[in-house]
């Protein structure tokens, strides 16, 4: 699998920093509160497990299943929810929790959806910033990396569903996206 990766753009070292990192501003952040993390799945698994695991405060954990990308390298443009929250949002401090923003359609319609729900409050953590790709006005409280305007894979990010367990964040060989850009 790693010989099918051109260049790594983040290695599994500076990612477990950066978690390490936003862990502990969060910590101090969301001290004596009961914040409900919420998980974007699928790709925000290794970084929402990661992250969490710095966060040393009480919180509630959840996950939600969006999509909008499909096998598809560019967004359909409607984001789908393929698993809802358990838990109820009214009146929570929400940490999202996601691996890249990129048009920002997704986490735009999450916002609006947690608003609308009465969160006391909401709080974007993104591992990746993509900010040449946005169509939707977002914006994060917390980045872990900005990455440049390509399609990048690895640590919960995938290409057609592979991928995804990389420790690092790369850029694929241009012979595996099959001509497409
Ligand atoms: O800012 P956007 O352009 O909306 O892109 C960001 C979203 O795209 C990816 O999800 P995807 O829909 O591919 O689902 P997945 O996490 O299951 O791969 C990623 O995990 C983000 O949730
Ligand atoms: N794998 C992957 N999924 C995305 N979803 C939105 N942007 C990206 C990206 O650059 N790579």
């Amino acid at each position: 699998m790693h010989n099918e990766i051109k260049e790594i753009l983040i290695s599994e070292e500076q990612i477990q920093a950066k978690c390490r990192e936003l862990g502990e501003q969060l910590t101090k952040e969301y001290e004596g509160k009961f914040p409900l993390a919420i998980g974007v799945l699928k790709g925000a698994l290794p970084f929402m497990s990661d992250i969490l695991r710095s966060i040393d405060t009480h919180l509630e954990m959840d996950f939600m299943d969006v999509s909008s990308y499909g096998n598809e390298m560019r967004s359909s443009g409607e984001v789908k929810i393929v698993k809802d929250l358990d838990t109820k949002v009214e009146g929570r401090d929400i940490i999202i929790m996601e691996d890249i923003i990129d048009s920002g359609l997704t986490l735009s319609y999450l916002v609006d959806l947690f608003k609308y729900r009465q969160a006391n409050s909401i709080k974007i953590v993104t591992l990746l910033d993509k900010p040449e790709g946005r169509t939707a006005e977002i914006k994060a409280d917390k980045v872990g990396f900005e990455v440049p305007n390509e399609f990048v894979v690895g640590y919960g990010l995938d290409y057609q569903e592979k991928y995804r367990n990389l420790p690092y964040i790369g850029i694929l060989k241009p012979e595996i996206y099959g001509g497409e850009e």
